[in-house]
Formats: C-alpha cells, structure tokens, sequence
C-alpha cells in the first residue's frame, strides 16, 4: 500500500519527455515524497517501461498516472486511475475505463489501484482539450464536484488540475477548506508551479502538490518547489 495520504510534494514525470541520468537523479533525490508517471499524449508502453526502470534506481514510490489502456504496464508501486469529472465528451467519461477493465479482466491488481476525480480547470491544457473539459466554472461547481467525488463516487483522491498554468490559490484554499469540513477525501492540486512560493501558496489549499512541465523547463527552478524538512 502507498503512504500517498503523507506526500505533501510528487513530481510528475512525462514519458514522452526526455531526461538525462543525471537530471533524473536530482529529481529522485530531492526530497520529494513520489514520483507520477503521466502525461496526456505520445505516452506508450516503451516509454513508460524505460522511464520506470530508470526511477527504480530509487527508493522512492512510484505511481502511474493511466492515460491509456496501452500505456499500462506492471511494476508500478500504484495505479490512478483518472476520472475527468467534468469532460462533457461522454467518450471519456467511462468508455476507456470500459474496455481497459474488459481487456484485463482477472490480471488488475485491484488493491494496488486508486481512482482519481479530476476537476480539470485550464481550457488549454491537453487534458481539457481531448475530453472537452468545462472549464468556466464557479467556486461552488468546483466544490460540487469535490463532493460528488467523496459522498456520491466515494474515490479517495479529487485532483484540481491546472495543468499548464498557475490556478487561483485563493480559490484552491476555499475549496480544500469547505471540502475538509465534511469530508477526508484527499486533495492534489497541479498545474504551473515553478517557484518555491507557488509551492508554499498552493500547500496552503492542497494535502499534495503535483509539479511537472518546470522540470523540463528549468530543472533549478523544479527543486526549489520542493518543501524543506525540518
Ligand atoms: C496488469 C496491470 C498492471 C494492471 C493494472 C491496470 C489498471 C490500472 C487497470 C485499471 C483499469 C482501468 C479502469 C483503466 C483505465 C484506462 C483508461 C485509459 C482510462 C482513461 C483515463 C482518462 C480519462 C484519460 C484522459 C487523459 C487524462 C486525464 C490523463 C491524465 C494525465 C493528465 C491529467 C495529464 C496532464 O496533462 P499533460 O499531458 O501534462 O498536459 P500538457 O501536455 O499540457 O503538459
Ligand atoms: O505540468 P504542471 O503545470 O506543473 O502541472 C502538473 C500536473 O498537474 C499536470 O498533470
Ligand atoms: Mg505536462
């Protein structure tokens, strides 16, 4: 079992994006709490078992994030499993879930895999553009989800995917606040953290934070999002 509900920082890695040893290193070795696997397009079953066999030179757990059925391979620590809560492409609502669960069938290591509720909120990201996310939404819808999410769907994890781009930390805490007070669902948050003061600003709002495309941007800049022990 992962101890996800202690990881206060993951960095998520794409393995459609390239990472030298040695970058890879810094990565695994600065203090975060995991690493995601994941990424929206151009993610296959090579690169995603090249990537995992590089991250296990280290300690540290390891989860992939599943974008695609063909994309799935064994050896990860966990599974998560998204649920685009608010794609308004029925396609994506259940369909590849569909047919991944038929294609496995008796093979899925259930205990090992989590579903994920996401609320996906930057209309550019790739995310919201394959699922045809609604993204104009209102303090209230968002909570709407993250409660459909814990009392209706019971998953155990609601991710506020900004993927791309910084979200609103004011609206991020108020979320996380109201859903706190009535449920212990899990809370990631994602999306344009590429400072240790967006970091610090997004933990307020958030059990996880998820950094990801500033790795490849500006590796420094990366670290610098991961909080220091005491
Ligand atoms: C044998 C074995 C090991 C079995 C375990 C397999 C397993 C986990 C079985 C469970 C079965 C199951 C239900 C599988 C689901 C399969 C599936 C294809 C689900 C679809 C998921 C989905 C809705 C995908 C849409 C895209 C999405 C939400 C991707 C997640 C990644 C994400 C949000 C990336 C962020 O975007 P990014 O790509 O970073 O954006 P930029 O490019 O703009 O940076
Ligand atoms: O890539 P960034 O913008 O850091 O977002 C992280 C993660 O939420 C993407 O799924
Ligand atoms: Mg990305």
């Amino acid at each position: 079992m992962i101890e996800s509900k202690h990881w206060r920082h993951v960095f998520k890695l794409d393995p459609d994006k390239p990472i030298s040893d040695e970058e890879l290193e810094e990565v695994c070795e600065s203090g975060t709490d995991a690493i995601i696997v994941g990424g929206t397009y151009g993610v296959t079953d090579e690169k995603v078992i090249e990537l995992l066999g590089r991250i296990r030179r280290y300690a540290l757990p390891c989860v992939l994030e599943v974008s695609r059925k063909e994309a799935i391979v064994p050896g990860f620590d966990h599974y998560f499993v998204p649920l685009v809560l608010n794609a308004s492409n029925p396609e994506w609502i259940l369909k590849p879930h569909h047919r991944a669960v038929k294609e496995f069938g008796t093979m899925i290591p259930w205990e090992d895999v989590s579903v994920v509720g996401y609320c996906v909120l930057n209309p550019r990201s790739a995310v919201a553009e394959l699922t045809h996310s609604e993204t104009s939404l209102s303090f209230e819808d968002v909570v709407a989800y993250g409660r459909l999410a814990a009392h209706m769907l019971k998953v155990p994890y609601f991710y506020l995917e900004y993927s791309g781009t910084l979200g609103d930390a004011r609206l991020v805490r108020e979320v996380y606040q109201a859903l706190k007070r009535e449920t212990d669902i899990h809370l990631f948050y994602g999306g344009g953290i590429t400072t240790g003061s967006h970091a610090e600003a997004m933990l307020n709002g958030a059990d996880t934070i998820v950094v990801g495309n500033v790795i490849y941007e500006d590796l420094k800049q990366a670290l610098q999002t991961v909080p220091q022990r005491k």
